[in-house]
């Protein structure tokens, strides 16, 4: 897997999915895996465009459930081809919703996955009408667990700050526990994923 931080590289074809992804939760999962079928029956590469630190982190101080490091290793195992990992500070945060099309036409997308809330650009300028004018954009359905609540990054924040870490792992798919004081995950156990 390739991993290219903050630079978009070019690509002849490609099929790509955008987002935090803090967690990689069992939605996140879902999403990678069903952008991977595409991208493995379209014969090109699966990039995943990721932001360190999640905006959510670096904006409004949440836990973050996975380190860079933890991350990309999750998205070698789930095969993904290539990562683009964006730092996500004040400076990235002022570049518009056309710059941002700019870099993801580098990669010539036959398609692009997400669900439907999806923002970016300065201001959060940016949803999927506005991607939709440029790419062909696959919208995927929101995961839910088994009470039909939707699976989020938010939510198991909320679940390991009320010590829920059972619920929460069940929700990750994994084995986690976040019991250190800076809430950098800790005892991350991999092999169940
Ligand atoms: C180029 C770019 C600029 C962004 N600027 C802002 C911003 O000004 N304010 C903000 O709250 N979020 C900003 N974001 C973050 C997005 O709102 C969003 O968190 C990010 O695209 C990840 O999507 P996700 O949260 O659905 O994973 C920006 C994102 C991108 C790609
Ligand atoms: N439950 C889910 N099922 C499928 N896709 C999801 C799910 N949750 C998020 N996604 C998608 O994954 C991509 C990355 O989302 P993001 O990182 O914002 O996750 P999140 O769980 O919504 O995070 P947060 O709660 O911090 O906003 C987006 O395209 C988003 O629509």
């Amino acid at each position: 897997m390739k991993v290219s931080y903050n630079d978009t590289p070019t690509c002849e074809k490609s099929v790509v999915t955008i987002g935090a992804f803090d967690g990689l939760h069992l939605g996140h999962q879902e999403l990678i895996a069903q952008s991977l079928r595409e991208a493995r029956r379209m014969n090109v590469p699966l990039v995943v465009y990721t932001f360190d630190p999640p905006p959510k982190v670096f904006l409004h101080g949440q836990l973050q459930l996975l380190s860079l490091d933890q991350k990309i290793t999750l998205l070698k195992q789930y095969g993904v081809d290539t990562v683009i990992v964006a730092t996500f500070n004040e400076q990235f945060m002022l570049r518009t919703v056309d710059e941002f099309i700019q870099y993801i036409q580098k990669l010539n997308p036959v398609s692009l996955w997400m669900g439907d809330d999806f923002r970016f650009g300065k201001n959060r300028e940016g949803d999927v009408k506005t991607l939709q004018q440029s790419f062909n954009v696959q919208l995927f359905s929101k995961l839910t667990c088994e009470k039909g609540i939707r699976i989020s990054s938010t939510r198991i924040r909320s679940l390991f700050k009320e010590g829920n870490s059972n619920k929460a792992s069940q929700l990750l798919g994994r084995v986690s526990d976040h019991t250190n004081s800076k809430g950098v995950s800790v005892n991350d156990h991999y092999s169940k994923v």
